[in-house]
């Protein structure tokens, strides 16, 4: 078999990161069959339209059927529902994968339905966006992106292999930790500047003295990047929030300890203080750009290009 590519795939969960799997799947051949299961009717039916798969099922035990990878791009809270559900059809030797958000809890969930013979192994595309759906997926997605796993102590190298190959073939750069590691650097990463994003712009909508329209019509380009994290997924961000819970709230009560020095420096007119913050917070976005980690760079994600000419 060639590197990354698999004889049938089951997608189970075809919103925003599954229907971007599935469109460079089929943009790059990955598959030769590709099945497609969700949850809702009208999804699996726009999936359809937009001609995502091979064949579209209603259930995600008759999905899996045969598959020798199988992609759970579902909510992190809908796991264990999902784990239950596939366990009795899983082909032998078929690789089971997800793509949450949250590694520890995700693991908790699925880990104990799968039966022997088939190769459990969390992963955590870091590529998204604050849309929703089978429509918002879009192919190069995962393009220059990280992709996490989270092997547990027994993984087969050789399935290791295959889905790194995968996951390679659709652009990513991968990365390996440990569960309770991935959580607590996605609680600083990724999960707190949503909370935030949704605190302020809730703060903003919740103000009697500055009316809606002030704040749509004034809204600068700090806020209204704050909005576009304001609009993600509630379901997806709920169980985010509900399954990183610990990593969660250790960074949050260090956020507001920091924001507390902070408010002390303002109050007390300590310019210095505030000055030196801001130069030091300054010389990390310059470490994001010269790693070659800035996404709105014109020519992000080249490598993985340039790799498959
Ligand atoms: N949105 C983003 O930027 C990123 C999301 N993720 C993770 O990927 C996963 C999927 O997120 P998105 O694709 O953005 O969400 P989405 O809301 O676009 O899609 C979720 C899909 O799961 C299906 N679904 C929900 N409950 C289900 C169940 N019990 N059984 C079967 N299907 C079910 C929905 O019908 C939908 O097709 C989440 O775990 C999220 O944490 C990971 C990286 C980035
Ligand atoms: O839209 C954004 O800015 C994101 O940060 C997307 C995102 C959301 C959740 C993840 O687990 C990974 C990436």
């Amino acid at each position: 078999m060639t590197d990354g590519v698999f004889d049938r795939i089951a997608l189970i969960g075809i919103g925003l990161i599954g229907s971007s799997i599935a469109r460079d799947v089929k943009e790059l051949g990955l598959a030769k069959e590709v099945v497609i299961s969700t949850r809702s009717p009208e999804t699996l039916r726009r999936a359809e339209e937009l001609g995502l798969g091979t064949a579209y099922v209603a259930s995600a035990a008759e999905a899996v059927r045969g598959a020798d990878l199988v992609v759970v791009s579902v909510p992190v809270g809908a796991s264990e529902e999902v784990a239950r559900q596939i366990a009795p059809n899983l082909k032998p030797g078929a690789i089971i994968t997800d793509v949450g958000s949250t590694k520890a809890s995700v693991i908790a969930q699925m880990a104990p339905h799968m039966p022997q013979g088939v190769h459990f192994i969390p992963g955590h595309p870091l590529a998204g966006t604050e849309k929703s759906g089978p429509d918002a997926g879009f192919a190069g997605l995962f393009r220059g992106r990280w992709c996490i796993f989270t092997p547990l102590p027994d993984t087969d190298p050789q399935a290791m292999e295959k889905l790194k190959a995968f996951w390679t073939a659709l652009g990513s750069r991968i990365d390996e930790m440990d569960p309770q590691h991935h959580d607590k650097v996605l609680a600083i990463v990724s999960h707190l500047p949503h909370i935030i994003a949704y605190n302020i712009v809730g703060t903003a909508d919740d103000l009697e003295t500055v009316t809606e329209s002030e704040v749509i019509k004034y809204s600068a380009s700090g806020f209204r990047d704050f909005t576009r994290l304001a609009a993600s997924d509630p379901t997806m961000w709920r169980d985010v929030c509900l399954h990183n819970k610990d990593a969660i709230l250790e960074m949050l009560a260090r956020f507001s300890e920091d924001l507390a020095y902070l408010q002390r420096a303002i109050r007390w007119g300590e310019g210095d203080k505030l000055f030196d913050l801001f130069t030091r917070t300054r010389a990390v976005r310059r470490s994001i750009i010269e790693a070659g980690q800035d996404v709105d760079a014109p020519d992000f994600g080249r490598h993985a290009l340039d790799a498959k000419k």
